[in-house]
């Protein structure tokens, strides 16, 4: 892996074309079930995420007609009919960088606020920068159990320091020693601290004498003090404005001496479920599917700093939408199904009816084209979701998390680069978004089962590989969008 770069800049990303280990076709250990998973495997999957209207394709743009894809197909891909009208949402449909700015500008920064210090703020940005509230370490101490020494030795040992206790006002003599634990303050006149595995006592009759018996040498002036200031000193700049709160930052931040902190409000996020024909229990039935994304999403933009205040599966009903949209109070609102031109896809249409303007009306990348994203009259956001759970979290990487990343405070993150283990077919004219998993030496290897309406080669996945129009070739690096089990949460890459 290696990175960082700008989202924005695709056209920048190196594409280096050198021969690696392509690795295994299966998708191996992360991916079971199918043993026998080959490339005619993944070119069905690749026919199921391209399958669904692509625009014609400049002719150098297209696929060899040996290409896997077109055996699974029965056709070119680039190629529809002159008398096929095209989906609503292509004529104004942007390309995937663009989409992502666009999501990006699209909302501003929301209220910070000081709130105490922790766990609740994980995850939430830092609307400051965190200033050190005093020096660190705060007082000159000893780095080692074992002795305060002033001078050379031997010393003539007397009492002890411990961690916690407050600075003794009696000067170390030179000559003498006090034994002192980890994190105590030092005694002034100590000149070094001999830790214990390195000294040995002996009784005499004038009292208890410090040696550094062979062959260990006598500490060096300043040895084992951790000295004031060392880290920091107080009014230091430790973190910028717009760091993610993670435990390490929680930790800083206590040891700098704060009790609260500054942070950018969680951006509230109403979700909306949509389809007649989901189920929330039990095995797919009588022609209905499980929810799928119900579960998955809520986790998901919490991961990436949303407050998920309620989401609601509603009937494929224009009214019961409209008034839930009306209603929210959300920042942003995330519907999923409904945004394509099937008979009960009443997005579109109450996105009018509210007098909604769309920022992002389809976007070029599969899966997840019919994606929407709007501005309601009152200036909360609407990100319109399709409804393939594939084509869904597509959506989230491109629409919802800039989305999320603005109105939370966070700062453009840097995405990774890896290279591919093995050529992915790319779209004509499309970027693709392909779950991949990271192998040991970190290159990226493409899964199977990617279709929109699939899940199984995400749930495996690292991330999603940035296939650019046309496809990549082994060897390439390509952007790759984390989606693994902890990444979104400290939001990386996305
Ligand atoms: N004439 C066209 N039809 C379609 C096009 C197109 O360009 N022209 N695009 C296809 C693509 S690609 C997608 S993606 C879908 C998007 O459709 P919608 O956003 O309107 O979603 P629905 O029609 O409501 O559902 C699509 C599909 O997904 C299943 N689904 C919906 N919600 C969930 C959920 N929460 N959990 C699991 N599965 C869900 C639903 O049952 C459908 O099978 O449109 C294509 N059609
Ligand atoms: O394939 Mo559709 O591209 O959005 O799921």
């Amino acid at each position: 892996m290696t990175g960082p770069r700008d989202d924005g800049g695709r056209d920048n990303w190196p594409r280096t074309n050198g021969a690696r280990d392509h690795g295994p076709t299966t998708n191996g250990a992360r991916e079971r079930g199918r043993p026998g998973a080959d490339s005619a495997d993944r070119a069905l999957d690749d026919a199921l995420a391209l399958a669904n209207g692509p625009r014609p394709a400049s002719p150098a743009a297209r696929p060899p007609s040996t290409d896997p894809l077109v055996v699974a197909l029965g056709h070119e891909p680039g190629h529809r009919s002159p008398a096929t009208p095209a989906p609503r949402h292509q004529a104004a449909a942007v390309s995937w960088p663009e989409a992502r700015r666009i999501a990006r500008r699209a909302g501003g920064r929301l209220d910070a606020r000081a709130l105490p210090l922790g766990e609740d703020l994980l995850g939430m940005a830092l609307a400051r920068d965190l200033l050190a509230l005093t020096d660190l370490p705060p007082f000159d101490s000893s780095a080692m159990d074992g002795w305060a020494v002033a001078g050379t030795g031997p010393w003539r040992l007397k009492g002890q320091v411990l961690a916690g206790q407050q600075r003794s006002a009696d000067a170390l003599l030179s000559g003498h020693a006090v034994r002192i634990a980890t994190g105590a303050v030092l005694p002034p006149g100590t000149t070094a601290v001999l830790r214990s595995e390195y000294g040995s006592i002996r009784r005499g009759t004038d009292g208890e004498w410090l040696h550094v018996p062979a062959p260990h040498p006598a500490p060096r002036p300043g040895q084992e003090i951790r000295r004031r200031g060392q880290e920091c000193r107080g009014g230091d700049d430790l973190l910028p404005a717009g760091t993610v709160v993670t435990p390490a930052v929680l930790g800083l931040a206590a040891a700098a001496g704060h009790d609260e902190l500054v942070v950018t409000m969680r951006p509230r996020v109403e979700i909306l479920v949509l389809g007649d024909e989901l189920l929330d229990h039990g095995p797919p039935r009588a022609g209905r599917v499980r929810d799928a994304l119900g579960p998955m999403l809520p986790p998901w933009l919490r991961g990436l700093g949303a407050d998920v205040t309620s989401v609601r599966r509603l009937v494929d009903d224009a009214d019961v939408l409209r008034a839930a949209v009306a209603a929210s109070t959300a920042d942003l609102v995330v519907t999923t199904g409904g945004t394509a031109g099937g008979p009960v896809d009443h997005v579109h249409p109450v996105l009018a009816a509210l007098g909604a303007r769309l920022l992002v009306d389809g976007v070029a990348v599969r899966p997840g084209h019919p994606m929407l994203l709007a501005e309601l009259p009152a200036g909360a956001l609407l990100a319109g979701l399709p409804g393939n759970p594939l084509a869904a979290v597509a959506g989230v990487l491109t629409l919802v998390a800039p989305v999320l990343r603005t109105l939370a405070g966070r700062p453009v993150p840097a995405p990774y680069a890896a290279p591919l283990t093995a050529d992915v077919t790319g779209h004509p004219v499309d970027t693709r978004l392909v779950p991949v998993v990271f192998d040991d030496e970190s290159a990226a290897r493409p899964l199977h089962f990617t279709g929109p309406a699939m899940l199984r080669g995400l749930a495996a996945a690292d991330g999603m590989a940035v296939i650019p129009p046309g496809g990549a070739r082994a060897g390439q690096e390509t952007a790759v969008l984390d989606t693994g089990a902890l990444a979104p949460a400290w939001g990386s890459g996305m």
